[in-house]
């Protein structure tokens, strides 16, 4: 039996129980740095808001009390009495969520995704962006290592909008065993839809600026050569695809205001400031049009952003998502925000995806409608405009892809921790029986 999760959830424990003497042992003042610090949070959180949903002085004023407030209580907790003991119970905390944390992830690692033993392509073609991820195709020699490797490179012509869906159906028509992309995700989807649709074998070759699709197949990120490894030595996974409306997407469809930013002419030259520029409109809910999403039974009323993902997300964190443990369970993974005032965001940053501004679900299909005949969408990170209502859906498993066996990320149970920390369930953890932990 393996006793290092209960080991773990012990210690995370005490941890977090000396922290609290920790606090005790500082008394009055400890409790009132403490509660100055609670303070603080919910004030930048005041002051971020103000930041971003107004323009002139009110962002300005809201920008410096964002910074004063944390700046403030860090001079005030550093020049009490009581310092020494309050960073330190701040430290036993730290420790105690990140054993906690290891614990549950210790107890129940997730499980990689199963791959199955198929031939090696004998015809395979693969499509190569050269200007994806600033060049990554010339600096790493990618046409040269595949035509080595027995494939046909077809170098994809920027100057003009090319049909990337269309240059993949003709190379199955003339007979290519194996489809696969070296560009960005957005190309990714056009040409896996094509695989999927012909029941052959995708190869994904990180050569994009981003890569979501590749890291969340455990592909090395930072030397896309790697991937053409699967050529000689692969194995293959069988992924849900995911379609909205029409379209096919491998990560994720985005609506509100970030889908309406990404659309915006000026955001590839100046992302920060043109979404600062449209965040008020956006936020306060006049500059977009209202959303109403159903993901199973559930409905989000007036979400300013939503992410519809192909699988859910590991740690629900609208800011850094991480990464997709699997890509085969069969459900999207849906992320909803609606903040509308400065209250519920000081809420959202004392109780993170507790929030009620936050809705984290799954659902097999999402819809979206809206008060307008179409919306800006985010596909894979690609603006688009859909026609409402929008469908959101996943061809399970209907994608086959083909990596190479060893790959830096193939077991997630290496991943970061970022299961969602329940202290409940560290409690049992650390306590009861096996059999009762669940
Ligand atoms: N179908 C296409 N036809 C012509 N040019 C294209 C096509 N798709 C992409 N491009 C060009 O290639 C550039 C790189 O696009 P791509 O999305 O492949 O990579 P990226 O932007 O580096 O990666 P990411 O999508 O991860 O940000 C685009 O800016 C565009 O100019």
């Amino acid at each position: 039996m393996d006793h290092r999760p209960r080991l773990l959830a012990r210690t995370a424990l005490l941890c977090a129980v000396l922290s609290v003497v920790a606090v005790g042992f500082a008394g009055l003042h400890g409790l009132l740095v403490v509660f100055c610090a609670l303070i603080g949070l919910v004030v930048t959180a005041v002051g971020g808001w103000w930041a971003l949903a107004h323009h002139g002085v009110p962002r300005i004023v809201g920008a410096v009390v964002a910074v004063a407030a944390p700046a403030g209580v860090l001079v005030l907790a550093v020049s009490s009495e009581v310092a020494l003991l309050v960073l330190l119970a701040l430290g036993l905390w730290g420790v105690g969520l990140v054993l906690a944390r290891s614990a549950l992830h210790a107890a129940r690692p997730p499980k990689p995704m199963p791959t199955h033993e198929m031939p090696a392509p004998r015809r395979p073609v693969l499509i190569m962006n050269p200007k994806s991820g600033g060049g990554k195709v010339e600096q790493f020699q990618l046409v040269r290592r595949a035509e080595e490797l027995g494939a046909r490179v077809v170098l994809l012509d920027t100057s003009v909008p090319q049909d990337v869906a269309g240059i993949a159906r003709r190379a199955v028509a003339e007979g290519a065993d194996l489809l696969g992309v070296a560009g960005g995700d957005g190309t990714q989807a056009l040409v896996a839809a094509v695989a999927a649709e012909h029941d052959l074998p995708f190869l994904v070759i990180s050569a994009g600026t981003r890569n979501h699709f590749a890291l969340d197949l455990g592909l090395d990120r930072t030397d896309p050569a790697t991937c053409l490894d699967a050529l000689r030595d692969g194995v293959e996974l069988l992924v849900d695809l995911g379609r909205v409306g029409e379209l096919p997407f491998v990560n994720t469809v985005s609506f509100g205001a970030y889908a309406q930013i990404v659309q915006s002419p000026q955001y590839r030259d100046a992302k920060t400031a043109t979404a600062l520029d449209a965040l008020p409109e956006l936020l306060l809910g006049t500059g977009g049009a209202h959303l109403t999403a159903h993901a199973g039974e559930h409905r989000l009323d007036g979400p300013q952003a939503l992410l519809v993902s192909n699988n859910p997300y590991a740690a629900p964190d609208p800011v850094s998502l991480g990464r997709r443990p699997r890509l085969d369970r069969g459900v999207l993974g849906v992320l909803g925000i609606r903040v509308e005032g400065a209250a519920q965001a000081a809420e959202l940053a004392l109780r993170g995806d507790r929030a009620k501004g936050l809705t984290v679900l799954s659902a097999r299909q999402v819809t979206v409608h809206a008060d307008a005949a179409e919306i800006p969408v985010a596909v894979d990170g690609e603006a688009l405009t859909l026609a409402t209502p929008v469908v959101c859906s996943l061809a399970v498993r209907a994608l086959r892809v083909r990596v190479p066996r060893g790959r830096p990320g193939a077991d997630p149970s290496q991943q970061p921790h970022a299961r969602r920390l329940d202290w409940r369930d560290v409690a049992r953890l650390a306590f009861l029986p096996m059999e009762n932990r669940t």
